[in-house]
């Protein structure tokens, strides 16, 4: 699935929310077992739970490369659930030099067929471009991430009086275009979000940081929202772990329904 497409699931479901797996062995509810074949049950149960509400799935590979082989095959087993109908993000975080950077993207493009990966963009463009030029995948390059060590380095001031994640936003967004390139932008730097919206009004951004991390769909739509919506809003822990009770998977659904009647409400007061 490329942006076009996830785009068109958005306003079909009026929703741009994606849920986050990130799961760790040890807070599985009740009745599961920290091993690989309970850990994707969990996975599986969590994306049939979600499926009508959510219109991505973003799989953070630390949770299972922790896990060694066995991880990466819980990574094989629950990204070949995620219907093709919706997006799937591989959350990776790499960044190297370029033929480096190459194996990477071959890793999550083709041996394991996500359509988007994030990458951390402190070593420049030839540690980018091996992602982008696979075209018809998406690459999401760190922006102002939702942490406060975003202080310690994205955050600061440079001799033009830009912050370095200004001029990040706006030197990645010439390397490649809106269709196969978004950014990760937290949701508790929703202050931040007008501005960079003016930096980059086309191209879409991924915002984790709502639920756990305090983040709020509304603040993140008022400030974030652009022509085509534009906004894919991640919740990891305040969907999977909604109830650790022997509810949990209705717990799941539940929250993430109450996200996306949220993002319906965005849409009608934005969008009209
Ligand atoms: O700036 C960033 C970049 C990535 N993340 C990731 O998003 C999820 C958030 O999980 P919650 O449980 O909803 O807080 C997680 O995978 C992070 O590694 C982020 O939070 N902030």
């Amino acid at each position: 699935m490329n942006i076009q497409q996830l785009t068109a699931s958005i306003y079909q479901k009026r929703s741009f929310l994606c849920v986050g797996l990130d799961t760790d062995p040890a807070k599985l509810p009740a009745g599961l077992q920290d091993n690989p074949k309970d850990i994707i049950a969990f996975n599986k149960a969590m994306i049939d739970a979600t499926l009508e509400s959510a219109v991505a799935y973003k799989i953070n590979t630390a949770f299972y490369e922790a896990m060694g082989a066995q991880g990466w095959e819980i990574i094989e087993q629950t990204l070949a659930h995620i219907p093709p109908t919706h997006f799937s993000i591989a959350d990776a975080k790499r960044g190297d030099i370029g033929n480096t950077a190459a194996q990477y993207a071959r890793t999550f493009f083709e041996t394991y067929q996500f359509d988007a990966v994030t990458v951390a963009p402190y070593m420049g463009r030839d540690s980018i471009q091996p992602f982008l030029d696979y075209q018809d995948k998406t690459t999401i390059v760190l922006g102002l991430t939702s942490n406060k060590g975003a202080a310690d380095f994205e955050q600061l001031e440079l001799s033009s009086g830009k912050k370095l994640y200004e001029q990040v936003l706006t030197t990645v967004a010439s390397w490649g275009s809106p269709d196969q390139l978004m950014f990760v932008v937290g949701a508790t730097q929703a202050a931040a979000l007008k501005n960079i919206r003016q930096l980059i009004p086309g191209h879409f951004l991924l915002v984790p940081g709502v639920g756990a991390q305090g983040g709020s769909v509304e603040e993140v739509a008022a400030a974030g929202w652009t022509t085509n919506c534009g906004l894919l809003v991640n919740v990891s822990r305040g969907v999977i772990y909604a109830s650790n009770g022997e509810d949990y998977i209705t717990a799941a659904k539940a929250a993430a329904q109450g996200y996306q009647r949220q993002m319906q409400a965005a849409f009608e007061k934005l969008q009209g």
